[in-house]
């Protein structure tokens, strides 16, 4: 049992699926694993292991936002030696041609978050995905005729915040995608352990139109995802 998981050597899979939302992880245990048990109850971030198509693949919520993430990504590399982790998030879209209910697939990370600074006196790291597993989910989604956009994601510290707008458009004019709250967290203590990383996220709503999914139509399109996701791990 680490700090935050109340579960016991040999309890998680080395494959790990990462919603923000533990709810999101207990859907996920219910609809695409078999043979699920739950290992972790402690502050309600629920964590489930079973299998799919026949692999052992577990699935664990990790809050909102770096700090959070960031605590259960150490204890499920260090105290359990998890492998692969895959984010399956939710994200707001920047761009224009961006649409609510696409799936993206984030290669980088942009941050207003200052862990990274502290952690390397200054100077900015860049977060990067795993390109195996990014190749494999792209490939998965191409197959399910879902082509996923691939580009920088922004993980911002904030869901609220004071003139979101004017920082918003530049990170458009940069090309970031999307705003969501942990993937460089993710991507970043992945490099540190030597561990597989990647970020598959579903557009809930959009920055600039403010057009948003009813809870349904996220339910299907977090499905799309879920299945990327799994389908990459094992690929
Ligand atoms: O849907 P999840 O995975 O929680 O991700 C997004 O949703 C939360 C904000 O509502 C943040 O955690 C953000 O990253
Ligand atoms: O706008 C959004 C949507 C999801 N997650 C975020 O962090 N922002």
């Amino acid at each position: 049992m680490s700090t935050h998981i109340g579960a016991k050597k040999g309890d998680i899979a080395e494959t790990i699926l990462l919603p923000g939302d533990p709810l999101r992880a207990k859907y996920i245990a219910e609809n695409f694993l078999e043979d699920v048990t739950c290992y972790n109850e402690v502050r309600g971030m629920y964590g489930y292991t079973g299998t799919y198509k026949g692999e052992r693949i577990s699935v664990q919520g990790t809050g909102m936002g770096v700090p959070s993430i960031s605590i259960y990504v150490n204890e499920l590399i260090q105290e359990f030696d998890v492998k692969k982790l895959i984010r399956v998030g939710s994200c707001g879209a920047l761009q224009e041609d961006v649409k609510v209910r696409d799936v993206i697939l984030a290669s980088t990370s942009t941050t207003d978050s200052q862990m990274n600074r502290m952690t390397f006196g200054g100077i900015d790291f860049a977060p990067t995905a795993n390109f195996d597993l990014l190749k494999n989910a792209y490939e998965v989604g191409e197959t399910k005729g879902i082509k996923p956009l691939v580009g920088n994601v922004f993980t911002s510290d904030s869901f609220y915040r004071d003139n979101a707008m004017d920082l918003f458009k530049q990170l458009a004019e940069y090309n970031v995608l999307a705003v969501e709250m942990e993937t460089t967290a993710l991507y970043t203590l992945a490099a540190k352990f030597n561990r597989q990383a990647l970020a598959v996220l579903t557009v809930s709503d959009h920055i600039l139109t403010g057009e948003e999914t009813t809870s349904e139509e996220r339910q299907t399109t977090f499905n799309d995802m879920i299945e990327i996701a799994l389908e990459a791990s094992i690929k």
